[in-house]
């Protein structure tokens, strides 16, 4: 009996010993955080500088955009905020251009890009060195040399955007804008990774499963990228399982599926590529071993991961700017004449092909509509997570110590009013009068890890702009939305009304 209490007085008595030295330990690291850390001198939620759960906080329990959160602790605590422990946000135009720099090796953050599942893709290798070998092998279906060669199918997913708008107008139903152009980029995407699109544009009313699905899956990047823990558990369940037990993360499931069918194919029959009429697909690219330093194809999951990731890299991305440029040149008549008279001038006759690339790139107001559609969109609406290097680096003329993670998001360049006057309005001619404006068009991002797909984009972009801008006249539906709000899900994730229009051919 004396035994049982005296081991159960010893045991209360290491609870309270662990206790204390638990809440010493905290007590000791909530100090450190907030008077000592080489951090302590950035101002910002005091919240913020004690533990990452401030940023779960926002996101997560309140619910808030995250890149819109920010412009509201920016505007209480200035340019250079603190909003974790180890890591500093910027709203300075200037530090875009220092962080994304071409001088620069900075290391991605783990913790956000993991959260993608892309971690074996070029995008989502944390460090330079095994981005570059990536892209150095995709860069043969990317390149301008190489993206001059597949003008021919963008060509053609443009004319079969035509036709699903052809049907739109026999049928007199309005035309869903804010999916019919991401149906239409991601059946270049798949064509040129797998070498056969999904055919998205002939689903009726453009509700492509694989779009839907995308839709649903950026959500799930929100949940990941604050709980590490969930992700792995949704991930490690077979997707035909998780897409039944959980509903918040059934469209990625979805995707998985998709993808995974498209890849076994391709890893199984890897010579089914050599019967396409071309040999510029993706996987050609990714599955020639003489590609690679070690002589080796990489595994079926990295193939799969790529395929995601030049998914999501490729398809949203063009289709939102897309979607952007309509909906304003809809809403403002003054613009639409501007675009539409330089079209003219620029394709006189409607029966003959399409100008040139070369020429489209001369004409200024079809540049500034795009411009103006990228810099709303703006691409990737979080911060790009980098980490400084051990010996610290100056941001907007700061030092900023090593390991200190950075970020400055693309919308607190995109809508400066310094740079961009009433930057919520829509106007191309920016552009036009103020040339040096280019420096600050960083919807593709800037240095080494910059998009890779932009030569692909701003062909996309340009033809399918001019073609349709040239063979239809559009207006709002009464059904369309009024106003584009997102939320920060990496890429915006555009909520409310979508953007609907009612077209009309034009006949010269
Ligand atoms: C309007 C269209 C597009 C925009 C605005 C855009 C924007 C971006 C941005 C901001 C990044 C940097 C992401 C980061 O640092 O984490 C990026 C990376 C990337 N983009 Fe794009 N993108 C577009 C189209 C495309 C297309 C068509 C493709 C090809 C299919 C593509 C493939 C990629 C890839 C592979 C990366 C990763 C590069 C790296 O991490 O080094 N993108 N894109």
């Amino acid at each position: 009996m004396a035994a049982a209490v005296i081991s159960a007085d010893t045991a209360a008595g290491w609870a309270v010993l662990a206790a204390v030295a638990l809440l010493t330990f905290l007590a000791y690291r909530l100090i450190y955080r907030v008077y000592l850390h080489p951090l302590a001198r950035f101002p910002g939620p005091p919240a913020a500088a004690v533990t990452w759960w401030w940023k779960t906080y926002v996101e997560v329990i309140r619910g808030r955009s995250f890149c819109h959160a920010l412009e509201g602790v920016h505007a209480q605590y200035g340019d250079i905020i603190r909003i974790g422990p180890d890591e500093l946000h910027f709203a300075n135009p200037q530090a875009y251009l220092d962080i994304y720099n071409a001088k620069n090796r900075w290391n991605k953050e783990p913790k956000l890009y993991h959260c993608f599942n892309e971690d074996r893709s070029s995008f989502g290798f944390l460090t330079y060195r095994e981005a570059k070998e990536r892209k150095d092998i995709l860069n043969k279906t990317f390149s301008p040399k190489a993206i001059e060669q597949v003008q021919g199918l963008v060509l053609e997913k443009v004319d079969a955007l035509a036709a699903a708008f052809d049907r739109d107008v026999e049928q007199d139903t309005p035309t869903n804008m804010s999916y019919a152009f991401r149906c239409m980029t991601m059946d270049i995407i798949t064509y040129l990774c797998f070498g056969h699109a999904v055919d998205a544009l002939k689903v009726p009313n453009y509700r492509a499963p694989i779009i839907e699905a995308m839709d649903a899956a950026l959500g799930s990047f929100v949940l990941f990228r604050n709980f590490e823990w969930f992700k792995s558990l949704i991930l490690g369940i077979p997707p035909r399982i998780s897409r039944v037990i959980s509903p918040p993360t059934r469209g990625l499931a979805e995707l998985q599926l998709t993808l995974l069918e498209q890849i076994s194919e391709l890893t199984e029959h890897p010579e089914s590529l050599d019967h396409l009429p071309h040999k510029m697909t993706i996987y050609h690219a990714l599955m020639d071993k003489d590609s690679y330093q070690n002589g080796t194809v990489p595994s079926a999951g990295s193939l799969y991961e790529e395929a995601q990731a030049l998914m999501f890299a490729g398809g949203d991305t063009t289709g939102n700017t897309l979607m952007m440029c309509s909906f304003h040149l809809m809403k403002n008549p003054e613009a639409h004449a501007k675009l539409r008279m330089e079209l003219r001038a620029a394709w006189p006759d409607i029966h003959q092909p399409s100008p040139s690339l070369r020429e489209l790139e001369k004409l200024p107001y079809l540049n500034g509509v795009i411009k103006e559609g990228l810099r709303l969109t703006s691409g990737v609406v979080s911060g790009l997570l980098r980490i400084v290097p051990p010996e610290g680096a100056k941001i907007a003329g700061t030092f900023v110590p090593g390991g200190t993670i950075v970020s400055c998001g693309s919308t607190f360049v995109h809508y400066n009013p310094k740079l961009f006057p009433e930057p919520q309005e829509f106007r191309p001619e920016r552009w036009i009068e103020n040339p040096s404006l280019d420096n600050y068009q960083v919807a593709f991002s800037k240095g080494p890890r910059m998009c890779l797909g932009i030569n692909l984009a701003w062909v996309e972009l340009r033809y399918t702009v001019a073609r349709i801008w040239r063979f239809y006249d559009m207006k709002a539906d009464a059904s369309s939305a009024k106003s584009l709000p997102f939320r920060d899900t990496f890429l915006p994730s555009y909520e409310g009304a979508p953007v609907m229009a009612r077209m009309e051919k034009v006949t010269a």
